[in-house]
């Protein structure tokens, strides 16, 4: 019973769009996490079904049940795994069963279709062939990868090296892990593998987190003790991995606008080990750039608020055509906060993405911003990602499903142009899969010389396998995961 109450509950607001799916399943504090996000992703996806089957009966009159709880318990007696619980509730489904399946079989007939599937909307019926692998990134705060590789292998786990095609991935089944092609410190399971419940998910040694939601901290890549913003930040997840890339050095300001997310926040960066973080619940907005507080913020990822269409059991809703004054407003939000992260004195780079497919809410606000800033450019990066920024914007990157096997997300960062000497070249290479050659990216700069200040030049970026952090990046061994 307290499955179908959470998940009517997490239903009603993800419909009211009140938050993503996944923070809300997160943030109810629910014991089975995989068994509720599962349950309210699938009634989500069928959610037009259901409403068209019990507005064809007396369901809701009859039961006086809210709609909400009333889709999750039809859902589960037609579609899924049949009814669970017992009680007042069980009686009370099993009682109208046969004219719900009726409803359910006369919408079949009506559009010619034989299976539950087929009656999804497009967006949904395409992406039942997207299977994301389960992301694990490893916690340096905390362990090592090779100690968390150490660990899984004496439970059973088979290591499978480093990916070297994306295919590599489609291959896992069972416990056979793979370390990430692109991102060293993320391991690779089979889509099916639940850490939820996993000593070192609990203990916060891995951190359960898609690919693609990675990459932001990842390519800002803060150095050690520099001063670094998080402007949206809960729940944290990117906020935790600035963190270990800072090594806990530094300064982490993260501001949100929702008590409960940062709290959640909290919890969260407890258990993963951060503490160099200043939480302020706080619009970012109104974050003022003058303080002296932020003074030395050379570093700010931007990662707001967003349609959250390319979060896969979002998709359809996000695309309806009805949702164009929404990604309007969103869009003009998303502009106001990259416009103002750039407003920081002392500012380098600004990291901006969104879980969102939609060019609206990607390329468009970037291009809006840069017309408005002259002052910043565009870093071309991680030229072998596979995925690139629509039409003119390939130096962003854009993750889906079926390029990258990740969520669908953009992200884009922003430079000042000051930091390079006219003519001076950027070379930002990356990590290339194992026995790959080595490929490289070279821009010509066109800023103007200014100021040449730029210590952390994107040549030093962990990803140039010629970096010297790159070769200084020793893993130390920290605690034993056991003790
Ligand atoms: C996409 S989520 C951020 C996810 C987070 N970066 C992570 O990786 O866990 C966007 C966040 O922005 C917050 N937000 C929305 N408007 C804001 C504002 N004006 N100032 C600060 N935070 C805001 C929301 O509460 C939400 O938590």
């Amino acid at each position: 019973m307290a499955l179908y109450m959470k998940a009517a509950e997490i239903l009603d607001k993800v419909e009211q769009k009140k938050g993503a799916v996944k923070t809300l399943v997160y943030e109810s504090k629910y014991q089975n996490i995989k068994q509720l996000f599962a349950l309210v992703c699938e009634t989500h996806k069928y959610s037009s079904v259901l409403q068209e089957i019990i507005d064809s009966t007396s369901f809701l009159k009859e039961t006086k049940l809210r709609i909400h709880l009333a889709k999750v318990l039809a859902y589960d007696l037609l579609i899924g795994r049949g009814v669970k619980c017992g009680g007042t509730w069980k009686v009370m489904m099993m009682k109208h069963r046969s004219r719900l399946q009726a409803a359910l079989a006369r919408i079949k007939i009506k559009r010619k279709v034989s299976r539950n599937e087929d009656l999804l909307p497009s967006g949904f019926q395409q992406m039942q062939g997207d299977v994301i692998p389960r992301f694990v990134r490893v916690n340096t705060l905390k362990t090592t990868v090779e100690d968390v590789i150490d660990y899984l292998k004496r439970e059973g786990f088979t290591y499978q090296g480093t990916a070297s095609r994306l295919e590599d991935l489609d291959r896992l089944s069972g416990k056979s892990f793979l370390c990430d092609l692109h991102l060293e410190d993320l391991l690779v399971f089979s889509a099916k593998m639940d850490f939820h419940n996993h000593f070192l998910y609990k203990a916060g040694h891995i951190i359960l987190q898609d690919k693609a939601s990675c990459l932001p901290a990842f390519l800002l890549n803060p150095p050690v003790s520099s001063h670094v913003i998080d402007a949206c930040a809960a729940p944290g997840n990117k906020t935790s991995h600035l963190a270990a890339i800072m090594k806990n050095k530094g300064k982490l300001f993260a501001f949100d606008l929702d008590t409960k997310r940062l709290s959640t926040m909290s919890t969260l960066l407890l258990r993963a080990g951060v503490t160099c973080q200043q939480l302020a619940n706080q619009d970012f907005l109104k974050v003022d750039p003058q303080s002296s507080e932020y003074k030395e913020a050379k570093y700010i990822l931007l990662d707001p608020s967003c349609s959250g269409s390319g979060m896969v059991c979002l998709r359809d809703k996000a695309l309806e055509p009805q949702e164009d004054k929404r990604l309007q407003s969103l869009a003009a939000f998303q502009l106001r906060c990259l416009n103002h992260a750039l407003q920081f004195p002392q500012v380098q780079r600004v990291v901006y993405s969104t879980c969102s497919v939609h060019s609206e809410e990607n390329e468009n606000v970037v291009s809006a911003c840069l017309q408005q800033n002259p002052g910043f450019r565009l870093v071309h990066l991680l030229p072998n990602w596979p995925e690139r920024g629509h039409d003119p914007f390939k130096q962003c990157l854009r993750a889906n499903p079926a390029k990258t096997r990740t969520h669908g997300f953009f992200v884009a960062m922003l430079e000042k142009r000051s930091l390079q000497r006219e003519g001076e070249n950027v070379l930002i290479t990356t990590t290339l899969p194992a026995g790959g050659e080595e490929k490289q990216d070279i821009q010509q700069s066109s800023a103007p010389d200014e100021e040449q200040e730029n210590s952390e030049t994107a040549s030093e970026h962990p990803t140039n396998p010629g970096s010297k952090k790159k070769r200084k990046r020793n893993r130390k061994k920290t605690q034993n995961l056991e003790s």
